[in-house]
């Protein structure tokens, strides 16, 4: 069947369902609580809340068969190109485990490991120093991926390196990053898969100078030779990347050195090692048991049965701030394309806008808006189940706002009020882990990492390019001479936005 029968038929499913409520489905049938739920490790995720029935599951399956997705699996972690419009593989799965006997896979795993071993060497050498701090340059997928998990996973006070981050080109991000620090007691870590990214450059320049001294800059990139020839780093304090592991999906690589200084070597293979766990699991689980496939399919029914336009992910967890930022650039930056691997149009609608925030502070902004707001925001709910604070009733509270936000937001309330009155019927998925610890994070990211797979799939996108990003730096880069004052823009709007911000600079 064509693909776009496909969606017309989960279409059809929608509008069956349109006036049935999630209260009346679950009462209907209440074993939805234990059956649409799976379990994977150190996860569980239950989907009872999401607004299909059985019936519909089975038309969502039907379109994971349909695009052969456990053989698609199989083709990623085998090395497969499959990232055609840049005729690569995407082994991420290749830098955490060994799950295909493959040549390209083993390979890939074998240089995985060897830099896995130079990062060691680093690390001791560093603890032997007088270092204290770190600083990691990078930007996208040099940086959200270790900016998050150090936050998730960093002890209350450093055990041995302060870990700091800085991404933005803007040099008031420089300016406060560098203040405090002492240049003879930190190292620098520049990190970028091309090593051609404008913010790391500007700002490598400007920690290179600050330093004063080559022997603390230390690199993390696909392109060696040009770490060695703009900032003269020795080759034994370059670390590689490979073309074969994507930007946002290479935190688990050299990139994840911040991660691997902030909690240690051991842990940081504990965080590969739980990623592994989801892979095995992702791989072998058949579709119905299979997390990432309900994830996807999930996904699929909000954004082309329901139409929903955004999906939110709520973390219920103080360490798990940086979630949503970092699953904005792997989901949007994977998903954002409007056509196919052929390149005709996908014709129905693939990401929907990813955001979110923390629980429980976003119930204080803008989940107002969730409860009684015209749009359906679907929530990607995410608790942990034992806290690792001393503060036991911070923590029961903390449990018992996430359970009450996602049922309130189901069961809504009537009153004769209608300003007072909670319509409910919004979906949501709760994903909960044991316990915030390096395993259940990198069974999560991957868990994330593979829906995206899936939903590629299904669209018949590629989710490991990314040339949307392009234009606007070749634009920026032809408008510098012009911010400069030495040339004068094509475009009009620019040409006169230009002349305003001269007008607008106060004079020192
Ligand atoms: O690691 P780099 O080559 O410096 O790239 C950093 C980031 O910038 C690019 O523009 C892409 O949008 C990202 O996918 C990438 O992660």
């Amino acid at each position: 069947m064509p693909a776009a029968h496909r969606f017309e038929q989960l279409g059809a499913q929608a509008a069956r369902l349109a006036e049935v409520d999630l209260k009346s489905m679950l009462q209907a049938d209440p074993a939805r609580a234990g059956d649409f739920a799976v379990r994977a490790g150190p996860l569980y995720a239950s989907f009872a809340r999401q607004g299909y029935d059985r019936a519909a599951l089975d038309i969502l399956f039907d379109q994971l068969a349909a695009v052969d997705g456990p053989g698609r699996l199989r083709a990623l972690f085998a090395g497969e190109t499959v990232n055609p419009t840049e005729a690569r593989p995407a082994l991420h799965t290749a830098l955490r485990g060994d799950l295909t006997h493959e040549t390209v896979a083993r390979d890939a795993h074998a240089q995985a490991q060897a830099t896995r071993s130079r990062m060691r060497g680093l690390i001791a050498a560093l603890a032997a120093s007088d270092v204290t701090d770190i600083v990691s340059v990078g930007i996208g997928g040099s940086d959200l991926g270790p900016r998050l998990a150090v936050d998730a996973l960093s002890a209350p006070t450093p055990d041995r390196f302060r870990v700091h981050f800085l991404s933005n080109v803007d040099g008031a991000a420089a300016q406060r990053t560098l203040a405090g620090l002492d240049p003879a007691r930190t190292a620098v870590l520049l990190i970028s898969k091309s090593f051609g990214t404008q913010e790391t450059l500007l700002n490598g320049a400007i920690l290179r100078q600050w330093l004063g001294d080559d022997e603390r800059l230390y690199a993390i990139t696909a392109n060696a030779e040009r770490a060695a020839s703009t900032f003269a780093i020795a080759p034994d304090r370059i670390l590689p990347m490979w073309d074969w592991v994507g930007g946002r999906y290479s935190l688990w690589s050299a990139v994840g050195l911040p991660i691997a200084l902030a909690i240690g070597a051991d842990r940081f293979d504990e965080l590969l090692a739980g990623a592994a766990e989801m892979d095995a699991h992702v791989l072998d689980a058949a579709p119905r048991d299979n997390l990432a496939a309900w994830h996807a399919l999930t996904a699929i029914w909000n954004t082309n049965a329901r139409g929903l336009a955004t999906q939110a992910v709520m973390p219920y967890d103080e360490r798990l701030k940086l979630l949503p930022n970092y699953l904005q650039q792997l989901v949007m930056e994977s998903l954002g394309k409007s056509v196919k691997l052929d390149g005709s149009p996908v014709g129905v609608q693939t990401v929907p806008v990813w955001w979110g925030g923390v629980g429980t502070d976003s119930q204080h902004s803008f989940f107002q808006a969730l409860h009684q707001g015209t749009q359906i925001v679907p929530v990607d709910f995410i608790g942990v189940a034992r806290g690792d604070d001393p503060y036991r009733e911070n923590h029961a509270a903390l449990l018992s706002n996430l359970l009450g936000q996602a049922e309130a937001l189901a069961n809504g309330q009537a009153s004769a009020d209608p300003h007072r009155a909670y319509p409910g019927n919004r979906p949501s998925t709760m994903i909960l882990l044991d316990s915030l610890t390096p395993r259940s994070l990198g069974a999560l990211l991957a868990l994330y990492e593979h829906s995206v797979y899936l939903q590629a799939l299904v669209w018949g996108i590629n989710p490991f390019d990314q040339f949307g990003v392009e234009l606007g730096k070749q634009v920026a880069n032809r408008l510098l001479p012009a911010v400069h004052g030495e040339a004068v823009a094509d475009d009009v709007v620019t040409r006169a936005l230009l002349a305003e911000l001269v007008k607008l600079k106060p004079a020192k």
